[in-house]
């Protein structure tokens, strides 16, 4: 059952034990397990990533079948519908569009005495996209990961994804991988995938920057390879809040909680509502519409644990509150959605007013559904083409420029007890008279 509470009870301390699912001590023997991964894949290679995905993902694979074959990739299409095609078509499309919008350009200045200076941008060598498939399978996350990669220009792009039952990865999955353009995919999961990408193994090529989300064992191995490789945020578990008045419909309110609560028995599903009546609404569909759930038994364990129902004082108390805890998404299923975003500081996607469901977001709006979970969204934001990007800083100074800030040089260099750094401004200067 989902629980209600009025904000007059310890409302901070519930939403940050949520929030804190993914690192708080419960975890820990998970990251135990994640660490072992990691450092056997680190010196085992292959033979560990087989290990693991008969112990996790119970597949028996050889060295040769972690790749998928050319033949598996064609066949694929011949596995999907007319309408699904047609489906990840538009998808690719929208999210393509959307990130093509502003694509980091880079840029040099011209400034007084011959100054340049500038950004350049440019793709890591090799990305590593991780789609999820433990519980559900995930074509829309390849399009959300593959579409950025290939839009930044990066030269190698490759996919892991767990192997699926009977080692047969989802033909929807291997069809949006090839419309997003990727070609390099490997049947393989969890920690051990993510240390494969990061470390390299004798068949997984190691890369630059992991992305894609996961559940707690991905999310956990991201966080630790981070350094050896760069990652795009921590896009663990699902969440989503949601802030409702008294004009929202309370079984649109609750598919929306259960279409969160679906993904993962880690995922989290909140409301807070100004109304005591929509409270208990949803309440009552949320259980309706658990009856005959496919995935109720997951989807319950969700909504026992990591689901919420507050009654708050007002809309303002509400988005101070979303913003203790900095959703994944939010949904403001309010009269004037408008009015309340300027409040809003940390959210890792918006979805405004009655009409507009996550699941617009998560399968074609365009903007991008990797998104920070567990309060990353305090600092981090969804996965973009600069995910894929960085850049050098460009700089030239002429000998007249030197000149007249070779003295502020100095003092600097001297201030911190570096007298090469001095010199190597002076000699400069010295050369030119
Ligand atoms: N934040 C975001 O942007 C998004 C998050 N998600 C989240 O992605 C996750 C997908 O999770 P899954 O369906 O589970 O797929 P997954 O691919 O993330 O995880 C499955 C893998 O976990 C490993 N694993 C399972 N049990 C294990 C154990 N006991 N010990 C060690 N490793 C184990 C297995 O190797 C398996 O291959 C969900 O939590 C979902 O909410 C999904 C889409 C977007
Ligand atoms: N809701 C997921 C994305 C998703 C993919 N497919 C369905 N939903 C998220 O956390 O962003
Ligand atoms: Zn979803």
């Amino acid at each position: 059952m989902l629980r209600i509470i009025t904000q007059q009870a310890d409302v901070s301390a519930e939403l940050q034990r949520i929030c804190d699912r993914t690192h708080d001590e419960q975890v820990l023997h998970k990251e135990a397990t994640v660490r072992e991964v990691l450092q056997a894949v680190k010196r085992q290679g292959d033979k560990a990533v087989l290990h693991y995905t008969a112990e996790f993902d119970h597949q028996t694979l050889k060295p040769e079948e972690l790749r998928v074959s050319g033949s598996e990739l064609d066949a694929a299409y011949q596995q999907v519908s007319k309408e699904l095609l047609q489906a990840i078509r538009l998808a690719c499309r929208q999210i393509e569009a959307f990130h093509r919008q502003r694509v980091p350009k880079s840029w040099i200045h011209f400034g007084d005495d011959e100054v340049v200076l500038g950004k350049r941008y440019t793709p890591v060598d090799r990305a590593g996209l991780y789609v999820p498939g433990g519980r559900a399978a995930y074509p829309s996350t390849v399009l959300m990961n593959g579409i950025p990669a290939k839009v930044a220009g990066v030269p190698r792009v490759v996919m892991v994804t767990p192997p699926g039952v009977g080692k047969a990865i989802n033909p929807a999955v291997l069809v949006a991988a090839q419309e997003a353009g990727v070609q390099e995919i490997y049947r393989v999961g969890g920690a051990q995938a993510v240390a494969a990408l990061a470390y390299g193994t004798e068949t997984i090529p190691k890369v630059n920057v992991i992305t894609g989300p996961g559940n707690i064992y991905v999310t956990l191995a991201k966080k630790l390879v981070y350094g050896t490789v760069g990652i795009d945020s921590l896009a663990g578990p699902s969440e989503v809040l949601i802030i409702a008045d008294e004009h929202a419909n309370p079984v649109n309110v609750a598919a929306d909680l259960l279409a969160q609560a679906e993904h993962d028995p880690m995922a989290a599903a909140i409301l807070l509502t100004t109304d005591a009546a929509l409270a208990k609404n949803v309440q009552v569909a949320v259980e309706r519409q658990l009856v005959d759930h496919p995935r109720r038994i997951d989807t319950e364990k969700a909504i026992a644990h990591y689901g919420l129902i507050v009654v708050v004082e007002s809309l303002e108390a509400a988005a101070e509150l979303s913003n203790e805890f900095a959703p994944e998404h939010l949904e403001l299923e309010i009269k004037d959605p408008w009015s309340l975003i300027p409040q809003i500081r940390h959210a890792g996607a918006i979805f405004l007013g009655y009409s507009t469901p996550e699941a617009v977001g998560d399968y074609l709006a365009g903007p991008n559904h990797t998104l920070p979970t567990s309060g990353a969204a305090r600092y981090a934001s969804a996965l973009g083409v600069e995910t894929f990007l960085k850049h050098s800083s460009i700089i030239q100074y002429s000998q007249t420029a030197l000149q007249k800030v070779a003295g502020a040089i100095n003092v600097l260099a001297t201030a911190e007890g570096l007298p090469s750094h001095a010199d190597s401004v002076r000699r400069r200067i010295q050369q030119e008279e």
